[in-house]
């Protein structure tokens, strides 16, 4: 297959290096020109605009948008547009409002695949987990895709409709922000407690066989190995919040409590205060280690 891919930054570059190891080939776009040499390099067709890469595809384009979420979506589906036809299809694979991915659904001439994407470039070894939104038959016709970028066949699915895919993606965010807010208090609660506690020490241990054992526990081990017991200088203040927020504002409409999560985004706004708090920080390190995200540092 033949996979246009553009947004080529942490997360579209990892896209295009493990669809090109099974063996598809793949033309990438990137506003930023080093990003599109850096790629051919890595065996990837370069082009120089939209439109070159749409040309590039030739008919019946597969083509995979991996920038950030919002007018950046946008411009590349207007850009885009001229070159599609129902026979197309593009997958957007960041992280959009799940209903501005039924918007673009319905105005887009392709078939048109919301793919809620999981694992983060630090998971990028393993490959990601993909929720997918949209047409069966679009996304039968990507499977070999999925595969390429997924963990495996079982690293993705079809969730439903136009929208569902950003949708369950949205509240995976939700439970992630809760998940690493949990493990934060836990570890505040033990850094200032009644012992003189080695944290990546309790970190590893629950780690192997304790019923809290995960990902983002293996990423506090990670964050207390590589900045110290007490987080060295990274600061209280957690970045990010859009796909949280959103999480919440749909339960409010829904009418489904979800205090944890809330108060998790709550945490998250009260961290911009700056007064320290090492749940917060914990948080903040948690982002760098799945999603590379910058770590603001106590100056
Ligand atoms: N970093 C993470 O942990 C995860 C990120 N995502 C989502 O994936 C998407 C991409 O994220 P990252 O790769 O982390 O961002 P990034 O900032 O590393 O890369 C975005 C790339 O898109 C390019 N770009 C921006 N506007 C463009 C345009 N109009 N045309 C062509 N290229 C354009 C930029 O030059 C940049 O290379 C976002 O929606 C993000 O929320 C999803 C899951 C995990
Ligand atoms: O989707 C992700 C991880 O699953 C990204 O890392 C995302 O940026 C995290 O959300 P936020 O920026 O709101 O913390």
């Amino acid at each position: 297959m033949e996979l246009g891919v553009i947004g080529l930054g942490r997360m579209g570059r990892i896209v295009v290096d493990r669809v090109l190891e099974a063996g598809h080939e793949v033309v990438v776009f990137d506003i930023d020109e080093k990003s599109v040499a850096d790629a051919a390099e890595a065996g990837a067709q370069p082009a120089s605009s939209i439109a070159d890469l749409a040309a590039k595809l030739g008919s019946e384009k597969r083509i995979w948008l991996m920038v950030p979420a919002g007018d950046p979506v946008d411009a590349a589906l207007d850009e885009l547009a001229p070159s599609l036809d129902d026979d197309d299809i593009v997958v957007d694979g960041g992280n959009s409002y799940f209903e501005d991915s039924v918007r673009r659904a319905e105005s887009t001439d392709a078939a048109y695949l919301d793919c809620g994407t999981s694992g983060g470039p630090a998971g990028a070894e393993l490959g990601f987990s993909l929720m997918v939104g949209g047409p069966q038959w679009a996304y039968d016709e990507l499977v070999p895709v999925f595969d390429a970028v997924a963990t495996g066949p079982d690293g993705h699915d079809r969730m439903g409709p136009a929208g569902s895919g950003h949708y369950v993606k949205m509240v995976h965010n939700g439970v992630e922000y809760a998940l690493m807010q949990t493990y934060g208090e836990g570890f505040e609660l033990l850094a200032n407690g009644r012992y003189d506690l080695d944290l990546e020490s309790v970190a590893n241990t629950w780690n192997n066989g304790a019923v809290i054992r995960s990902w983002l526990l293996e990423l506090c081990e990670e964050a207390f190995r590589e900045e110290g017991n007490d987080l060295g200088d990274v600061a209280d203040r957690v970045e990010g919040g859009s796909t949280g927020t959103w999480t919440v504002q749909e339960a409010l409409e829904q009418e489904v409590p979800i205090p944890l999560i809330y108060q998790s985004l709550a945490e998250r706004f009260g961290s911009r205060a700056d007064d320290g708090r090492f749940s917060r920080r914990l948080a903040s390190r948690l982002r760098y280690g799945f999603g590379r995200h910058d770590v603001p540092r106590r100056t």
